[in-house]
């Protein structure tokens, strides 16, 4: 359902309803395999001398969090909470214990607005639906109920049927330039393009207005996509001076993947199936463990490298 290249031949590690959670296939094609490889190849120089702890703290829309570390846009997760627990709050929980800016994909107005009562500053990212009206109410209401941004997954659209995609029975639909800058002027909130994997979409989304884009694909929705961190330098060059925010997520597994990403020129990273196992096991404790290690392997590669805080991160001390 969620998942575009999903295998049905493949186990799901996940609880719930199957095709629920996206399994990927770990073939050739799959994107996530290349983008563990890609994340792996980067290596990193020591520069130790006059090195001083760092500071996490991050400015994002205009907040301060205590990190560039996010959440990840997930959805759906209610249906697979054990105890009647619903992880989707269990995440959000974490977000605002740990001053995390949190994210959250293709929800009902309700259960957004139960979320968004957690208290973490939380975006909200609207499915492509065909339906134009939809996705136009869907920012009104985040608007409405005070998140902190609003925005598309403009990758979502195919699905593995080569047709446009259906989630939920809900068509969903393409986005052109002009679609988006409607949404843009709909609404005074920042509006995020995620799902942006080439200089092209990057470059179209600034000329529709966007104030932040998601470098991504989506765990792996495009069959042999490159790694967002391979095209992360030449979009921030190509979106240079236009105060876009430039966030990634894919694969970030630990503070030491998240690093990679933001000396490469991100300005903030989401974690995503990396805190599922926690958050379906422990809920929110769980989230909180591993975003806290997460901190403090990126606090110790910034350390080693002599990065001060958020805004030194330097390209030229990676090998790849
Ligand atoms: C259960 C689940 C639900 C997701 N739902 C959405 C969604 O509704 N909208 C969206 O933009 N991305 C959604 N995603 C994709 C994530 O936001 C993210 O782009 C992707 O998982 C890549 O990060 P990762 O490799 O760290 O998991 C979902 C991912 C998972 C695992």
């Amino acid at each position: 359902m969620l998942g575009g290249n999903m295998n049905q031949e493949i186990k799901s590690p996940w609880p719930g309803p199957k095709g629920l959670i996206p399994v990927t296939s770990g073939r050739a094609e799959d994107a996530n395999v290349y983008n563990r490889r890609y994340l792996d190849t980067i290596h990193i120089e020591m520069r130790v001398l006059d090195s001083i702890e760092p500071s996490l703290s991050t400015e994002i829309f205009g907040e301060i969090f205590d990190s560039p570390i996010m959440m990840p846009a997930f959805s759906h997760l209610n249906k697979v909470g054990v105890d009647r627990k619903k992880p989707m709050l269990h995440y959000a929980f974490a977000a605002k214990e740990l001053n995390m800016l949190n994210w959250v994909g293709m929800e009902p107005n309700d259960e957004f607005e139960e979320i968004l009562e957690a208290g973490a500053r939380t975006v909200r990212i609207i499915k492509p639906f065909m339906d134009h009206s939809i996705i136009l109410e869907q920012i009104a209401f985040a608007e409405k109920h005070n998140a902190i941004a609003v925005g598309i997954d403009i990758d979502h659209v195919p699905g593995s049927n080569g047709k446009y995609d259906v989630v939920d029975g809900i068509p969903l639909g393409p986005v052109t330039t002009e679609d988006l800058k409607s949404y843009v002027n709909s609404t005074s909130l920042p509006f995020v393009a995620k799902g942006v994997l080439s200089v092209q979409d990057a470059l179209k989304a600034k000329e529709a207005g966007v104030k932040a884009i998601v470098i991504s694909h989506h765990h792996g929705r495009i069959p042999f996509g490159i790694a967002p961190l391979q095209v992360l330098p030449r979009i921030k060059e190509a979106l240079k001076g236009s105060g876009i925010f430039i966030f990634v997520d894919g694969s970030m597994e630990s503070g030491y993947d998240v690093y990679k990403a933001l000396a490469l020129g991100a300005d903030a990273v989401s974690v995503g199936r990396a805190i599922l196992t926690p958050l379906l096991k422990e809920g929110k404790e769980g989230v909180i463990k591993k975003v806290k290690k997460m901190r403090e392997e990126l606090s110790e590669l910034m350390m080693y490298t002599g990065i001060e805080d958020t805004k030194s991160f330097d390209p030229s001390v990676l090998y790849y």
